[in-house]
């Protein structure tokens, strides 16, 4: 696949019954070979396999909200919204190695405490000498190609990751946004993306 500089193959697929909403449903873990950046970012297949356009969501990984349910962001939140929707409709969620939106769980920790200085989550990373946002998605464009889906629906108020992924021959025939999932200790961190890099979310309407 020339268009994503290489072609990725899938390595390995296996069975895993997962809780979501719950129920227990089943899921198909997907790994792959020759993935550009050489992470192991992980394809999640859940619900049925009938629509030929397959609902997608580019997880960023985030070890303190995924795992820890930290409420200081919303990827916990948006990660369960969006396990429980794509079993519903049918599709892959790309489980991506970016944490910290790609400058890793070191500099995302010492970016928060910069934060507890007063500087929004994009000036604490450039403080650090480091990327706004340093995420590429051209392994995600590999994995979706690697597993035959050139056409998709995007979950996703991230307007960057429409056009990377187009960029790499992927067409995304809708993007639907997630919910809001607004807490008492998220609120300074939603505002900055939707008012620094422009991200579609609404944080005065309806939250989740
Ligand atoms: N550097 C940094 N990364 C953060 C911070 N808070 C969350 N993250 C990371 O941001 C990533 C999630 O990105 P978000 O900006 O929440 O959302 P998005 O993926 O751009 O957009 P959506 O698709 O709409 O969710 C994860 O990798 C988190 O670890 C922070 O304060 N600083
Ligand atoms: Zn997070």
């Amino acid at each position: 696949m020339e268009r994503n500089g290489t072609a990725a193959r899938v390595r390995a697929s296996v069975a895993v019954p997962v809780r979501c909403d719950g129920r227990v449903h089943p899921a198909t873990l997907t790994t792959f070979h020759d993935l550009v950046d050489g992470r192991e970012h992980l394809a999640v297949l859940l619900g049925p396999t009938t629509s030929s356009v397959p609902l997608v969501r580019l997880h960023s990984e985030c070890l303190t909200g995924d795992v820890f349910a930290s409420e200081r962001c919303d990827c916990g939140a948006q990660l369960e919204e969006a396990l429980a929707r794509i079993t519903e409709t049918g599709g892959v969620l790309l489980y991506l190695r970016q944490e910290g939106r790609g400058i890793g769980l070191y500099n995302k920790l010492d970016a928060y405490r910069l934060q507890g200085h007063g500087l929004d989550t994009y000036a604490a990373n450039r403080a650090l000498g480091l990327d706004e946002d340093a995420r590429d998605y051209t392994a995600a464009a590999q994995m979706l190609t690697a597993l035959g889906h050139h056409e998709i629906d995007l979950l996703t108020n991230n307007p960057d990751k429409r056009l990377q992924l187009e960029r790499h021959g992927i067409r995304v025939r809708s993007v639907l946004p997630t919910g809001v999932h607004m807490t008492a200790h998220n609120s300074a961190y939603l505002k900055a993306k939707a008012t620094i890099t422009a991200h579609t979310l609404s944080t005065e309407g309806p939250q989740t």
